[in-house]
């Protein structure tokens, strides 16, 4: 990252697609490429898939525990989201915030609007489309993590995510992986280098105009 100056205004990086479009992979290669992104850990009422760690990729919660988080307003966003229950802590990203981070999250249209709408300035939305409900299908198939009728319900609520997408900042077919992920990564890089959000430049650029040359 070429501009690692503080302090900085953070980006709240908000990536959402249908099911098996891809985000899940997209967002685990950005986050490995940059140190300093922070993901949003989303409490799920939804079963643990195999391969999943509880407290990395989800925190697994019972319909109980999410309802007392919702009732004590612990989230910053929550959605109801192919018959299971989702949400991002407010915790984490409030101190993130506070603190000029970056925070990566992997959410649905529903949450990403909720998120717009609260921190209007921070929010950055990118979608990303299938290829084809076919090639979706394919890759929810091959991933083999959800039973058959799981698939077809995220198959069939597909088209009413992609409805959503116009108001996304940002939208992106992931058709080969490298190039999409390059994308991605560039959109974050300019998002991270918009002025607004380096609030150094103005200390520095006073101290650049008091040198005497
Ligand atoms: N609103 C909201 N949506 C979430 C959250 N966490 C995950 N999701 C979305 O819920 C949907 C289902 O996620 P998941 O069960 O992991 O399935 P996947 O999309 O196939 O990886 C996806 O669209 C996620 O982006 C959250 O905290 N809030
Ligand atoms: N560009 C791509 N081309 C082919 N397969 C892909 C591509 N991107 C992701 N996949 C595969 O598709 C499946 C779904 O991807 P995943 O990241 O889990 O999607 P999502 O989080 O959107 O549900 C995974 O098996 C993943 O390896």
């Amino acid at each position: 990252m070429s501009n690692n100056h503080t302090p900085r205004r953070g980006v709240l990086l908000i990536v959402a697609s249908p099911s098996g479009a891809g985000k899940t992979s997209l967002c685990r290669r950005l986050m490995a490429d940059h140190g300093g992104l922070e993901l949003s850990i989303s409490m799920t009422t939804r079963p643990i898939r195999p391969g999943e760690v509880d407290g990395r990729d989800y925190n697994f919660v019972s319909h109980e525990e999410f309802q007392r988080l919702v009732d004590q307003d612990a989230f910053l966003e929550w959605a109801d989201v192919h018959g299971q229950r989702y949400g991002s802590p407010r915790g984490p990203i409030d101190r993130a915030l506070a603190e000029g981070r970056d925070v990566l999250f992997d959410i649905d249209w529903q949450g990403a609007a909720q998120v717009a709408e609260k921190c209007p300035e921070d929010a950055v939305r990118v979608f990303i489309l299938p290829p084809s409900l076919e090639e979706l299908r394919r890759r929810l198939i091959t991933r083999s993590q959800d039973a058959p009728e799981v698939i077809e319900r995220r198959i069939k609520n597909a088209k009413g995510e992609i409805e959503h997408c116009d108001v996304f900042d940002y939208v992106f077919v992931n058709d080969d992986f490298d190039r999409s992920y390059a994308e991605l990564a560039h959109i974050y890089h300019a998002e991270r280098s918009r002025r607004f959000r380096n609030l150094w430049v103005a200390d520095y650029k006073a101290a650049l105009l008091r040198e005497v040359v």
